[in-house]
């Protein structure tokens, strides 16, 4: 028996992994996909490497949009699979060549077998970063096919296949980018006097800023710094001018992301003082947090418990971020984890999602939208 041909479409979308706004393979491949599709019910539209697919309804009252991202990491795949990727130090390391063919089977779906409602489809670009969800939903394209409400899945390694998670109301966190270059004066090893070492304020810097967490957020509450790069030094005997560090921050509230932006601002003065450099400092791109809408979500929850066999849990929220946040904030909707039982984690070189799980999000979707698309409200 030959392999579902949405597993296929997976593993064609794993091999070309493109980073944010680079996805011009992976855009050329989901239109060559939409162009085997009878076309007479289907409007395509591109936005930037994004595409947004409108299936017409029988007899719409109202459109329902399905959200998929679309962008990979910048990771080198260690998982050894057949199917690995084919761009070197580039990775779908975060499942969302999943979550595309996940989509391409619900459209197909929906192609086939239309509900009375219009059903929008978004292909969203750079959800690693910057973030196409923002300027999406601000484009010409986006306004003109603004849907009722929204819905989009997230693979989550930690749940077994047949499981989906979610709870009502705050899902994923606030994020902000954090990008910092310290600068001092470079030289001899060996003199260490007549030069500003960075790696030395670098790591001072770095300890300071995890006692944000430790001694300004409230225990009660949660925040995260986590720095992902730290780049410095050009020999082993050069006291080194310059260190770059790369992370993120992840919060609950703007209060708290207010405050410990406040706080990372005190700290590079401190450092910048004591340390005799200049450092800069730049928040990148920010997303918005997922909160879903507590109606849909409850109404998702009840739906899939009592008409799949899927198994659905209620979780808590977590740090993860997802630009999705500003589809939720502007459109009714809602997002769910789908369990595709990893040993390795998102954001991993080993992550390997349990392909079996595509079958059951397809499943899941196609029968939420048929519940909905045919519902009067
Ligand atoms: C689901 C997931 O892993 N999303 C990413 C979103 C990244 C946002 C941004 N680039 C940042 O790092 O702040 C995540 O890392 O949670």
């Amino acid at each position: 028996m030959g392999l579902n041909p949405f597993v296929s479409i997976r593993r064609d979308l794993h091999k070309i992994p493109e980073l944010g706004f680079q996805e011009f393979k992976t855009q050329k491949y989901l239109l060559t996909y939409l162009q085997t599709l009878p076309g007479d019910r289907m409007e395509i539209e591109t936005w930037k490497t994004g595409i947004l697919v409108k299936v017409k309804g029988l007899n719409p009252s109202k459109t329902i949009g399905y959200r998929t991202d679309i962008d990979g990491l910048q990771i080198t795949e260690e998982t050894g699979l057949e199917f690995h990727s084919e761009h070197e130090g580039k990775m779908h390391a975060c499942g969302h060549d999943l979550h595309m063919s996940i989509a391409l089977g619900v459209l197909t779906h929906t192609i086939l077998n239309p509900v009375q409602d219009d059903v929008l489809f978004i292909f969203q670009p750079a959800e690693e970063g910057p973030g196409g969800a923002e300027p999406m939903l601000a484009s010409d394209i986006m306004q003109k096919w603004m849907p009722d409400m929204i819905f989009a899945l997230h693979i989550a390694p930690e749940y077994p296949v047949g499981t989906i998670a979610l709870k009502e109301g705050l899902l994923f966190a606030n994020t902000s980018e954090l990008y910092i270059d310290l600068k001092g004066k470079g030289g001899h090893a060996a003199y260490p006097h007549l030069s500003n070492d960075m790696i030395v304020a670098a790591s001072a810097l770095v300890t300071q800023l995890q006692t944000i967490i430790s001694r300004n957020v409230d225990p009660l509450d949660s925040a995260v710094i986590t720095l992902g790069i730290i780049n410095g030094g050009t020999a082993q005997n050069i006291i080194a001018e310059n260190v770059h560090l790369e992370g993120t921050i992840r919060t609950f509230s703007d209060e708290n992301m207010q405050k410990v932006k406040q706080r990372i601002e005190d700290i590079i003065e401190g450092i910048e003082k004591g340390y005799q450099c200049s450092i800069s400092l730049d928040y990148g791109a920010m997303y918005h947090q997922v909160y879903n809408n507590e109606e849909l979500a409850r109404e998702f929850m009840e739906f899939i418990a009592g008409h799949t066999d899927l198994t659905v849990h209620e979780c808590k929220e977590a740090m993860t971020g997802e630009d999705f946040g500003f589809m939720t904030r502007d459109i009714p909707g809602f997002m769910f984890w789908l369990g595709v039982n990893s040993e390795y984690g998102l954001h991993h070189s080993k992550l390997n999602p349990n392909e079996a799980a595509i079958e059951k999000a397809i499943e899941a979707a196609v029968k939420y939208i048929e519940y909905k698309g045919n519902k009067k409200s």
